[in-house]
């Protein structure tokens, strides 16, 4: 199988590293010529991507069309989600999601995160329920992130989505949900609030949003996943899948749903992490 263009790209950065120039220490020689290298490579990745996403979305068409030719009804899983969802119901609660990490994160995982927070607004836009989802601590790279490259997805006019630069998180009705604690969310009630940290970390900082929450004096739930279905190793989802499962968990206030329709079937039927931050191939 070929390597995907994650992989390539991140080969691309990990060798051939050129001399390091005088007056540099080694490792600022390898964030400057990282960042040169991501420039230079930029336009062929994404053309690459682009040429992808093409191919499986011919490759969709030609699945719906066998479909079609055999008179058979489509399966839901080969249809496209309406961009809006006219239907949709207010679920009552409410989403933060925590984005005071930015030093922690690189250049890569800030883009990541980005990525992350518009798959949130998306699929909170489709869904059959909605969330009143609050960006907060939004002040730093990745409000640059949103304020440059992504300038044309107009965020501060999304709908049931704010952006703040306050940092400040509710203790009363509220839980901060992280897979570091032993306490398990049973359900999600209207009137709650419930905060996702806004990070890509790779495990990089196992316990951050526990302890952070701890000194907030804010209870900590973890998701249910282990009680409804099987993933190995850690349990450390994406922020934008932890999102999505909430939004889906109120079409039938069912946990396994939720998680088999949100997480990549592949990544369950093989019980592997990949779907998780441990290997880091989110987004
Ligand atoms: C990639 S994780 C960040 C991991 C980070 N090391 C931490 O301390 O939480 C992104 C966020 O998704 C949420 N999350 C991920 N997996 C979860 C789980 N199994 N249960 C509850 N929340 C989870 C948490 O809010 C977490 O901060």
């Amino acid at each position: 199988m070929s390597d995907s263009v994650e992989k390539q790209e991140a080969r691309v950065l990990h060798t051939h590293i050129p001399p390091v120039p005088e007056g540099m220490s080694k490792s600022q020689w390898k964030k400057v010529w990282r960042k040169q290298r991501i420039q230079e490579t930029k336009s062929q990745y994404t053309a690459i991507r682009k040429e992808k996403r093409l191919k499986a979305r011919e490759k969709k068409r030609a699945k719906i069309q066998e479909f079609i030719d055999r008179g058979e009804e489509i399966p839901e899983e080969l249809k496209r989600k309406p961009r809006v969802n006219l239907n949709q119901k207010d679920s009552g609660i409410k989403i933060i999601v925590d984005c005071a990490f930015d030093d922690l994160m690189n250049d890569r995982e800030i883009v990541s995160m980005s990525t992350q927070i518009t798959r949130a607004y998306s699929w909170n836009k489709r869904e059959n329920h909605f969330a009143d989802v609050k960006v907060t601590s939004f002040n730093k790279r990745l409000k640059h992130r949103f304020d440059t490259d992504l300038h044309n997805s107009f965020h501060d006019e999304w709908k049931h989505f704010k952006f703040t630069e306050d940092a400040e998180l509710p203790t009363e009705n509220a839980v901060y949900l992280t897979a570091d604690t032993e306490d398990t969310l049973e359900t999600l009630e209207p009137g709650m609030t419930y905060i996702v940290g806004g990070i890509v970390d790779k495990n990089r900082h196992k316990l951050l949003c526990y302890n952070k929450a701890k000194e907030l004096g804010i209870p900590t739930k973890r998701l249910p996943i282990s009680d409804y279905i099987k993933l190995c190793g850690r349990q450390v989802l994406t922020t934008a899948h932890v999102i999505q499962i909430m939004l889906k968990y109120f079409d039938n206030h069912d946990w396994k749903e939720a998680f088999e329709s949100v997480l990549p079937p592949r990544k369950l039927e093989d019980s592997s992490p990949e779907s998780t931050e441990a290997t880091g191939k989110e987004e």
